[in-house]
């Protein structure tokens, strides 16, 4: 398994298996501080699975999480904030409500609201990121009022907004044009580079999987039963490290993007 540097987030051994079915199998993985981890895959092989148990919602029945070597929390925490394809900001508060959300529950659990210097704070915190995903314009208005690319930047802002160390990002970009995609990568590479975190991003999009990867992950089966396909897990087939990309490229067997278009997955490439 490649990967350079000090492991950030490991996961040893891992086996998921739902209704008697393995999903994933053996899935060894190490990930250095500051990488940006790109994952594919065919349709169903588990990649949410997987960004799921690094967000500590599940856990494997065999094989353990590590975050700078300890064991991650069997439940969310604010360590790891997450984006899903789908939007997921809450529809009744308008932007600038669901910018201070995150910090109004981490501040006051009970009520979910700031008063006096921690409110101030909030609001200068929220203000910056209004600014930063460009929706300083539509600071009033409800995601329903929202296009899906605003709609999702200001899901990647609230998720954000924790400081989260790790940043979990589940087809982000996956129902959007390909401009505003563009406009999307621009943003998160900077995000990304300003925030110092570790992102693991899952996509379908074999380009976009390069051009944001410092690191891409493929999760495949290598062992198939021809009677019963369910009968074997996916693990992590390739890990493929980016610093220089063309190397890398290289180094994909030719017949990959044939096999995962083949799979379901679209190629963009
Ligand atoms: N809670 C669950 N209970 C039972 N089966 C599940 C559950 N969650 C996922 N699965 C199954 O596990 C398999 C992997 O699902 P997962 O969503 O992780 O795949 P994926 O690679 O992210 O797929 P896609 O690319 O289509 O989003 C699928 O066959 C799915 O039906």
């Amino acid at each position: 398994m490649s990967g350079a540097g000090k492991a950030f987030v490991e996961a040893r051994g891992i086996h998921v298996s739902y209704d008697g079915n393995p999903i994933l199998e053996r899935v060894h993985m190490s990930v250095e501080r500051g990488a940006f981890v790109t994952i594919l895959g065919a349709s169903g092989c588990g990649k949410s699975t997987f960004l799921r148990l690094l967000l500590g919602q599940e856990t494997p029945q065999k094989g353990e999480i590590l975050v700078d070597g300890k064991q991650i929390a069997a439940e969310p925490d604010p360590d790891r904030g997450v984006v899903f394809q789908k939007y997921s900001v809450f529809p009744h508060l308008t932007v600038w409500q669901n910018l201070l959300l995150p910090a109004e529950i981490g501040g006051s659990p009970f009520l979910a609201r700031l008063f006096g210097a921690a409110r101030r704070h909030a609001e200068e915190a929220a203000e910056e990121m209004l600014v930063e995903i460009g929706l300083s314009h539509a600071r009033n208005r409800y995601p329903a009022q929202l296009s899906g690319g605003m709609q999702q930047r200001l899901a990647i802002g609230q998720a954000l907004l924790k400081k989260p160390r790790i940043l979990l990002l589940d087809e982000p970009f996956g129902a959007l044009d390909p401009g505003i995609r563009a406009d999307m990568h621009v943003l998160i590479t900077e995000l990304w580079r300003s925030c110092g975190m570790t992102v693991f991003m899952v996509t379908h999009d074999i380009q976009e999987a390069f051009k944001l990867g410092t690191r891409i992950l493929v999760f495949d089966k290598v062992r198939h039963d021809p009677h019963a396909p369910e009968r074997f897990g996916a693990t992590i087939t390739y890990d493929l490290p980016l610093d220089h990309k063309a190397k890398a490229a290289a180094a994909l067997p030719p017949d990959l993007l044939k096999t995962q278009s083949h799979q379901g997955v679209d190629v963009h490439a």
